[in-house]
Order: structure tokens, then sequence, then C-alpha cells
């Protein structure tokens, strides 16, 4: 096997890479500029304006680019609203090279000054070796870092040594609507020479140390919802006469998950996939800091005090997260009302071999049999808008190991093998649907704070990422050869 010493073609790469820093460190301030929050309707034509951007990036590098128009969805209110279209590119067709097809989106979660930001968030700004702005690490600096790669390549006028395919979308942050029916479309069309997928939408466990990750959660999101009647009701002419319903479902939420963090949905850990031995040791190898963590997340006290407590809740276990009340009364000072309808939003995250349907019958049940002991005459609605299965790998696909050997040749040392807590559906479409390979390979450090205020990505992970993509190219296509030619030999004999 080859050593894991960097190449004349790598220096070379990685020398063309410093170079140019400050012009990738540009690209990425210009896509951080356009606010493209999909959460926001009124947004949305920025979300359009991004994906045009996008897709003029990719076509500069000689990409065809098709822009998937997607329809339009419904909005809470009624209102029908269109969607961004999805960016299906492709670049390079030799029959020699693996079929690489990377997915980002370029969409943001809402942000504003005010949340508190110590700069704009849609100035990507450089303090100390950060770069922050909403999107640098999730996941405009990713995508862009791998375009920075192929960039490289073009630059340099070196053969690509893969065939690349992208699926670049807008609308992941709120739930990647209408993508998994254009993934099944076009199955055996734009996927059919795809050999392997990859996905840089996540994090490393560590804010330092390299990581590859072979899982991630998937998530089940209810609506519970309790309504008295058609209209709020002042609580000093009706309070105390009436059932009220934001009390109901106060009890409703309670009764999901005890103070240790056990869910109290029956049979909700059933099928829960039994821990292995070598997983538990797998977990104790992990260089995994809790302090750190910790400090990462700014609370003081986590409910599990060991590394593998901790993980094993992260990624082994299903967990169950309240997110709010609508139409309860939230902003600040006094107001003597009683709301007439309030929903409570809460998610479940899904293992194997959690099944959606079975989980959605337990909760349905468990918050009926908890509303049922209060004998309110109010109406309780529980639905399930929104759920993913989750994603698990095979660590031994060639794409792992690619990887592992670019990581060691960019960053000096092995990746961590890691899960996600959080989740990817389109990691584990990708899988369902094509049958092929899938890799979730992070550039962002634990600390870089997705969804949250002062999201940032360092220059060192957003340049070394840069690097690690085309080390990665090499590794690929060099182990996708070697097995290709083995193979044939062997057919031929
Ligand atoms: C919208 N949604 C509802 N259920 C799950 C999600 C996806 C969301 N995904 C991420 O945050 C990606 C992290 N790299 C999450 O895990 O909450
Ligand atoms: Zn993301
Ligand atoms: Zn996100």
């Amino acid at each position: 096997m080859s050593s894991s010493s960097t190449s004349a073609l790598e220096i070379e790469i990685f020398q063309y890479t410093d170079a140019h820093q400050s012009d990738f460190i540009e690209n990425l301030k210009e896509w951080v500029a356009v606010e493209s929050n999909s959460v926001q309707p009124d947004l949305r034509k920025e979300v359009v304006r991004m994906m045009a951007l996008a897709a003029d990036r990719l076509a500069a590098l000689g990409a065809t680019v098709n822009l998937v128009n997607l329809g339009s969805h419904q909005l809470p209110d009624g209102q029908d609203l269109p969607l961004p279209p999805v960016i299906l590119g492709e670049l390079g067709k030799d029959p020699q090279n693996p079929t690489i097809c990377f997915y980002g989106h370029v969409d943001v979660q809402p942000a504003k000054k005010e949340d508190g930001w110590n700069t704009d968030p849609y100035t990507l700004t450089e303090i100390d070796g950060n770069l922050y702005g909403r999107g640098a690490t999730d996941n405009k600096g990713p995508v862009l870092a791998w375009i920075n790669a192929m960039e490289t390549f073009r630059a340099l006028k070196l053969a690509m040594p893969v065939n690349f395919r992208f699926v670049i979308e807008g609308m992941e942050e709120v739930g990647s609507l209408g993508l998994e029916n254009l993934l099944e479309e076009e199955n055996q069309c734009f996927f059919s020479d795809v050999d392997y997928f990859v996905i840089s939408d996540n994090l490393w466990l560590s804010n330092k140390k390299p990581a590859l990750t072979y899982g991630s959660r998937g998530n089940a999101c209810f609506f519970v919802e309790v309504e008295c009647g058609s209209k709020d009701l002042h609580s000093g002419t009706f309070g105390g006469i009436i059932h009220e319903p934001l009390m109901d479902l106060i009890t409703l939420l309670d009764s999901l998950v005890d103070p240790t963090g056990c869910i109290q949905i029956p049979g909700i850990y059933d099928s829960v996939a039994a821990l292995r031995e070598e997983e538990r040791k797998l977990y104790k190898s992990i260089e995994f800091d809790l302090e750190e963590h910790k400090n990462n997340s700014g609370v003081k006290k986590f409910i599990f005090g060991t590394n593998e407590e901790i993980l094993l809740h992260l990624w082994r276990y299903p967990s169950l997260s309240i997110h709010g009340i609508e139409g309860a009364f939230h902003e600040p000072g006094i107001k003597t009302v009683t709301p007439a309808k309030v929903i409570g939003k809460f998610s479940i995250r899904q293992v194997p071999h959690m099944d959606l349907l079975v989980v959605k019958q337990q909760v349905v049940e468990h918050l009926k049999a908890v509303f049922s002991k209060r004998n309110s005459p109010n109406k309780l609605k529980v639905s399930k808008p929104l759920g993913s299965k989750p994603w698990l790998a095979d660590v031994n696909d060639l794409s792992y190991k690619a990887a592992r050997r670019a990581i060691k040749t960019v960053f000096g040392e092995d990746p961590d093998f890691i899960r996600d807590g959080s989740t990817v559906p389109v990691a584990r479409m990708f899988q369902t649907i094509t049958q092929k390979s899938v890799m979730m390979l992070p550039i962002g450090a634990a600390d870089d704070g997705e969804h949250s205020q002062n999201e940032k990505i360092s220059r060192h992970n957003y340049i070394k990422g840069t690097k690690l993509f085309a080390a990665f190219f090499l590794e690929i296509s060099k182990l996708h050869r070697h097995l290709h030619e083995t193979s044939h030999t062997e057919t031929n004999n």
C-alpha cells in the first residue's frame, strides 16, 4: 500500500491552496452576504438568488448545471410558495474514474444581529483566525471548500481524478422539501453512474481533532394541539371555571421525559438495537473532551458524567426534546389571557431499529392516556408533520478508507470515527434510494456554533478542508482504479 507521506502532486495542490486563501475567503464572503434564510417566506427570493450564484460557480468550473424546479409548497396559513430549484450538476464522465456525488445546501438558519451576534451575520468577519457569519460552517463553507478543491485542479491544469456530480439544495433547514421525490425520479438517470456519495454538513466531535462520521440519528417531529374553543378568553372572567388548554398541554409535555432524560413513552426503547461490546470499546477509544463539550454548550452540567454515557445518549439512544408552544403568550410583560388553542412541539431522535410508524402510534397512545386522566372536555390532536430515519454507513466502504488517508495527509493524524446526534435526512435517502455508499466528511469544528449566534468556521478548517477534499479526490481515485483493475484481472483469469 502507498505510504502516507505527501506526494509531489499533493504538495503542489496544497501550495496553490495556501497561496489562494484570500480568494477562497472572498468567495465565502460573497456567499455569506446572501441572506438565504429558507425558514422565512419573505426571504425565499434570496434563497433563489443564492441557488443561481451556486449554479454560476459550478458552471464556471465547466460543469453542466441543471436547476430543477420542484414546484411549490403550502405555508401553514394556506398560502402557496414556490420552492427554490435544486441544482443537479455534473462534470466529467471518464469511465476509469470513480463518480462522486457531493451533497450540500446553501440555505441558512435565520440570524439577526440583535440575537446576540458580535458582528453582522451577513458580513463574513475574521477575528483571531475565525470567519464569522451565518452559513460559514452550515453549509456554505464546506460547499465552497469542495468547489475550491475542484478549482485548484483546474487552475493547475491537472486532470480531474474523479467525475463530479452535485446535489445542492436550498430547503435543508426546513426539512429538504421535495428532495426525496427528486432523488427517486433521478435514481435511474442522474444518479445511475454515481459510485460514492459525500456529504459535508456536520461537525467534528472535537474543536481540534478531525473526524469521519458513519451514522446520524433520524428525527420524528410532533405537534400536540389542545383547543377549548374558537377564541382566547379573559382569565378574570373565565379563569377557574374552565379547563385551560395550556394546563392540559403542560401536563402532556411534562409526561414525556423524566429528570434523568429517560423517555416515558411506553415501548419507545423496545426496538433500539442492542449495544455490542465492540461498540462500547470503540466509544472508549474516542478522544472526547467532556469539559470542552460543556464549554461549547455554555451549560454548567450535563445529565451524564462519563464520555461513554454522553456519546451513547447522543448517538445510540433516542432522545426527546421540547421545542416550543405555539399560541402561548411568550412576549415580555403581563397579559392576563387564557389562549384557546396551543400547540406543543417536540421531536424524538431516531436510532436503529426504531420504526417511525410504531413511534407515532406509541406517542399518540401515550398522550391520549395522559390526557384522558384529566377528564378535560378540550379537543386533543396529535400529528407528526416530519419524520426521517436514522442512517448508518459501512466504514469498510472505499470512501472511508480514502478519506482516512486524506485526513492523515492533511491533518497529520487519524480521524475519530464518530456518529452524529443530529439529523441529515438526505444521508439515509441517498442510501435507501440508490443503495450506494454514503459518507459524511465534516470539516467544521465542534465549536462552530451551527444554528447559533456567532456561527463561524476557522480559516484553518476552511483551508485545510479545501486541501482535504483535494487529497480525497486523489485517494479515492487511486483506490477505486486499483479495485477496478484487480476485479478486472480476476474476471479474466
Ligand atoms: C429540520 N429538522 C427536523 N428534524 C431534523 C431536522 C434536521 C436538522 N439538521 C441539522 O441540524 C443538520 C446538522 N448538521 C436537525 O438535526 O435538527
Ligand atoms: Zn446543514
Ligand atoms: Zn443547519
